[in-house]
């Protein structure tokens, strides 16, 4: 049998062909499935991508490689004013000329970005608004590397800016406010070593402000070499972790530009710490406190020395006291004091008082210089250390300090002399600290002011009894006139001519609560010292005046009453208008009245003696002088003073009888007063013998113990006022 090979061929062939026509179909359609599903999923991309965009408030635009644009969101529609029809597939260019209603840089600004990058421009919107926009442009590249599409995104930037100049603004503000307060601040990166200041940080001190990174050391260079150790020190500490806080502080002296020191506080304080807790990050604060340091200086050298003559003050010598004293140091401590220091400020003025303080002063430093230390107590107290291991080196010293302080001085057109009264004291033998060495120094000075002035003395205990006393005396008379512990008691004074009473002395007595009876002998001199002389004479003056009120009311014709003036008192010029006052107050009749100045005060300033002694003659008011015969009253002057009366001094009465110089001395005071139309009255009369003998030498009238002692004013009035008798008898 012959196979139909041909046929089967033909059959294998279609079958084959068949076969081949299936399997491409299938593939065919399982390809066009799966395009057809990637497809599908690029669009669902692309829609959600678009979405996405179309979502965005920011303007968002693609163009194609020709430039026109293939998508653009719905903020750039706004952005732009044009709806997607009018812009995509049209360039930029071709919009700009279709649409002349856009402003004028909207296009150039979107146009100008060809290439990638960002800019910031100032865009005027459709609304109207000016913004301040940030325009990005991303160009995409093909494989080949030929543009493909550029896409373009523009954020708005205005509230930013707006933030951001705000905070340059604020930053400038603080900065100019931190230069005018003069306080600088920096930051300081430890770790890197990285180091910031504010500006006024550097034009505090004058210096050109450094903008960004600067130089630290520099900085710490600025720092006084005295001060730079214990700044270092500070620092060091904080890095170190030895100080026990995060915080440090340290006043320095830091060079200004021009050369001079300012003092500039710090305060810092670490603000990070790294892993191995050191300090990573420090923040520190810089004040110009220059003129507070300058100030709290000068406080301290005010508590320190005495502004007049730039001398150490007490306080201060109470330190170096301490700082030289070792064991078997001798050291002495000189308490000097001016004599009369207050009649030079009180007749010459408080100018040439200073000036005389000031001339004292150097004298007393060349002579100290390099062995011993001067110091100002105040007024015209000085206190002086030496040296005293050789006691004859400290004698010839003293002696030299007080010669020195006792040669004359020439201020203005002024030349005097002044004396000083100097105490001394022993370091360790009489006291082992300043205070007990200063109040035995002082009880010395009394006691040499006390023997005669112009003289030292070196302590001894009896002394501390003496200056104690004369402290307690002091505290005591400050109250004693306003708790009204003074009283007055009267002396009579005998005329030797009628016999008959021709006045009385009013004289102080003081009563002390705590003190009982205090001779005026010891207050006076006291009283005089402080000033408070002045407030107690004028009490005098008013009691005498109040007491004579009272016996002329009473009816009792009372006699002159002479009141004791003292140098203070007579120094204070409107003195007879005070006097007058207090006369027409009591409505007394001047004529009662007479005022007694001693001798010493009359003759100190004979002008002024002459002057107020004219004014109280033309009052009617009598006045004597006092304890004649001790000073020096130049004839000439004498017959000047308006006076009626001269007193003998008692001490020349006492020895009269038996001293024959102390008679002349009597006799020629008479005939003296004689001559110059005055009369006489001896006082300290307490015998018949000096009573007789004054008599037969012409004195006019005696005061003493042998009439009566000064006797309180009632016991005056009965005992002498109301009798109308003669005191004095022939037998007497
Ligand atoms: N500025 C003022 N000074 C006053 C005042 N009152 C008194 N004084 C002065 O105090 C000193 C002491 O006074 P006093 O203790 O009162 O002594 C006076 C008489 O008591 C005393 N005297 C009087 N007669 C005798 C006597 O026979 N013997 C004797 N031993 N003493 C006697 O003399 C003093 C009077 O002195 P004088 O003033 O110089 O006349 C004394 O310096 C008073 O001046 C006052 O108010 N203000």
């Amino acid at each position: 049998m012959t196979y139909p090979w041909g046929t089967i061929l033909g059959y294998f062939l279609a079958s084959c062909f068949l076969l081949i026509l299936i399997y491409v179909h299938i593939k065919i359609k399982a390809e066009r499935n799966i395009f057809f599903q990637q497809l599908e999923h690029s669009e669902n991309y692309k829609n959600q991508l678009t979405s996405s965009l179309d979502a965005l408030s920011d303007p968002m635009w693609i163009k194609g490689k020709d430039q026109t644009y293939i998508y653009c969101n719905p903020a750039f529609e706004q952005f732009i004013g044009l709806s997607k029809l009018e812009i995509i597939g049209y360039k930029d260019e071709e919009i700009q000329s279709q649409h002349a209603q856009l402003s004028q840089n909207i296009i150039p600004t979107i146009t100008s970005n060809e290439e990638t990058g960002t800019t910031e421009e100032y865009v005027c919107l459709p609304c109207g608004n000016v913004d301040y926009f940030q325009v990005s442009t991303e160009r995409i590249y093909d494989i080949s590397n030929k543009l493909f599409s550029s896409v373009g995104h523009a954020q708005k930037i205005t509230l930013f800016i707006e933030r951001e100049s705000e905070l340059v603004d604020a930053e400038i503000r603080v900065n100019e406010a931190l230069k005018l307060t003069k306080v600088g601040i920096w930051e300081w990166d430890v770790s890197k070593d990285i180091w910031f200041a504010t500006p006024s940080y550097f034009t505090m001190l004058g210096y050109a402000p450094v903008e960004g990174m600067a130089d630290r050391k520099a900085e710490l260079e600025k720092i006084h070499p005295e001060d730079r150790q214990h700044v270092m020190d500070s620092i060091n500490n904080i890095l170190t972790s030895k100080s026990e806080s995060n915080y440090y502080k340290y006043q320095a002296r830091i060079r200004h530009i021009d050369g001079n020191y300012r003092w500039i506080g710090v305060r810092c304080i670490v603000t990070e710490f790294d892993q191995e807790d050191k300090p990573a990050r420090m923040l520190g604060v810089r004040i110009d406190i220059d003129e507070i340091q300058k100030a709290h200086d000068q406080v301290e050298w005010l508590a320190h020395h005495d502004s007049l003559t730039k001398l150490p003050n007490r306080v201060a010598l109470n330190k170096t006291f301490h700082q030289i004293i070792k064991p078997n140091t001798k050291i002495a401590l000189l308490f000097i004091d001016l004599d009369h220091f207050k009649n030079v400020n009180d007749t010459l003025g408080h100018s040439i008082g200073d000036k005389l303080l000031l001339t004292v002063a150097d004298r007393m430093r060349t002579l100290v210089n390099n062995i011993g230390y001067v110091a100002r107590q105040g007024g015209d107290e000085f206190i002086i250390l030496l040296p005293a291991d050789n006691e004859e080196c400290l004698i010839e010293k003293t002696c030299a300090i007080k010669e020195a302080l006792s040669a004359r001085y020439n201020i203005d057109q002024h030349q005097f002399f002044i004396t000083p009264s100097i105490g001394v004291s022993l370091y360790p033998r009489n006291g082992e600290d300043f205070d007990t060495l200063y109040q035995r120094a002082d009880a010395a000075m009394y006691h040499a002011k006390h023997t005669g002035r112009n003289r030292y003395a070196f302590f001894t205990e009896e002394m501390q009894a003496i200056s104690t006393r004369a402290l307690t005396l002091g505290n005591a008379l400050h109250d004693a006139l306003e708790r009204q512990e003074f009283s007055l008691h009267y002396q009579p004074q005998i005329s030797l001519i009628t016999g008959k009473i021709i006045g009385a002395e009013a004289l102080i007595r003081w009563h002390s609560l705590e003190l009982g009876h205090v001779s005026p002998g010891e207050f006076i001199p006291l009283a005089e010292e402080s000033g408070q002389i002045l407030a107690i004479g004028e009490w005098v003056l008013r009691e005498t005046a109040r007491q004579l009120k009272q016996w002329l009311e009473e009816g009792i014709t009372p006699v002159r009453i002479a009141v004791n003036l003292s140098y203070a008192q007579f120094q204070v010029n409107d003195l007879p208008a005070i006097v007058a006052a207090i006369l027409n107050e009591y409505a007394v009749p001047a004529q009662y009245l007479e005022l007694e100045l001693t001798e010493r005060i009359a003759t100190k300033d004979p002008e002024h003696t002459i002057t107020i002694l004219e004014s109280f003659q033309q009052l009617g008011i009598h006045t004597s002088i006092d304890d004649f015969g001790t000073g020096y009253s130049s004839l000439s002057y004498l017959q000047r003073f308006p006076v009626y009366k001269l007193k003998i001094d008692q001490s020349f009465v006492r020895n009269m009888t038996t001293n024959t110089n102390d008679q002349v001395i009597v006799g020629t005071i008479i005939l003296l007063a004689q001559q110059l139309g005055m009369t006489t009255i001896a006082e300290g009369v307490e015998t018949k013998a000096q009573l007789e003998m004054l008599y037969n030498i012409g004195c006019d009238d005696i005061q003493g113990y042998y009439i009566s002692r000064p006797i309180p004013a009632e016991e005056f009035k009965i005992g002498f006022l109301q009798k109308k008798q003669r005191f004095l008898v022939a037998q007497d």
